[in-house]
């Protein structure tokens, strides 16, 4: 096995112990954010893994009104669609908390162009961070999920969404669907990216991704290296290779 990408790897002794730690690294994070700055940002990731995180975040008494949330990649479907990231995290979490609906800043995919539903959440990410097209945002955290071809948001292997790194948000797709997708470079300015991967079916995917030579096209999260933290918390069925 080779080195592993940061220190800041952790296996949990199974999923409950995943979400556990995860919760307490995101909470503190926003105590920090707010602390500091007067709000929280988080980009959700969608697929099954963070279901039972959002559900347990809907649980905590929080400042709902200083918290924002974006997400980080959306398969471009209706808000109604069951394939929708937004709805899922609106079912178990938004729509249980007092947050703002202003504060919830879903991608948009209802133009019949994927490409000009990319353009349009890049300025409001602009706008909201009153950044720059020549910077990079950096939101507090950005949750990934990565799957067992070793993709993350939606950065599917091989596809040209991989070399997109001038824009925050591009096109991605996977078997023709259509998604839109943080860029890697936009994802490594976050200050502190959180990978949550549980199970026996990513163990194949996360050795190519911690291995010290692997082709980073065929294996995207390994484009993840932000300037900030960053997190690997695996469950012992995903992980336990990693560290022994
Ligand atoms: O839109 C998506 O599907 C996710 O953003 C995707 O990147 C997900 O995180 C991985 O596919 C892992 O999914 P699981 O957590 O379900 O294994």
């Amino acid at each position: 096995m080779g080195l592993v990408m940061s220190k800041n790897i952790e296996v949990l002794s199974d999923k409950n112990a995943l979400i556990a730690r995860a919760l307490q690294l995101i909470l503190s994070r926003m105590k920090t954010a707010i602390q500091q700055r007067g709000l929280f940002t988080i980009a959700l990731s969608g697929g099954s893994t963070p279901k039972p995180l959002y559900e347990v975040i809907a649980q905590q008494q929080l400042p709902w009104d200083k918290i924002h949330v974006f997400w980080g990649d959306e398969r471009y479907v209706p808000p109604h669609h069951p394939d929708s990231n937004q709805l899922m995290a609106r079912n178990v979490w938004l729509s249980k908390v007092g947050i703002p609906e202003e504060n919830i800043h879903s991608m948009p995919t209802n133009d019949s162009e994927p490409r000009i539903a990319a353009a349009k959440y890049e300025q409001h990410l602009q706008d909201f961070f009153r950044s720059t097209s020549e910077n990079f945002p950096a939101l507090d955290i950005v949750l990934l999920g990565m799957g067992d071809d070793a993709h993350t948001a939606s950065l599917f292997p091989q596809t040209e969404a991989l070399s997109v790194d001038n824009r925050l948000i591009t096109v991605g797709h996977k078997d023709g669907n259509m998604r839109l997708t943080f860029t890697y470079p936009f994802i490594n300015a976050a200050r502190c990216v959180m990978f949550i991967v549980g199970g026996v079916n990513k163990r194949s995917a996360l050795a190519k991704v911690f291995a010290p030579e692997a082709d980073n096209y065929q294996y995207p999260s390994r484009l993840i290296k932000p300037q900030g933290e960053l997190w690997w918390l695996l469950d012992e069925a995903a992980g336990s290779e990693l560290t022994s």
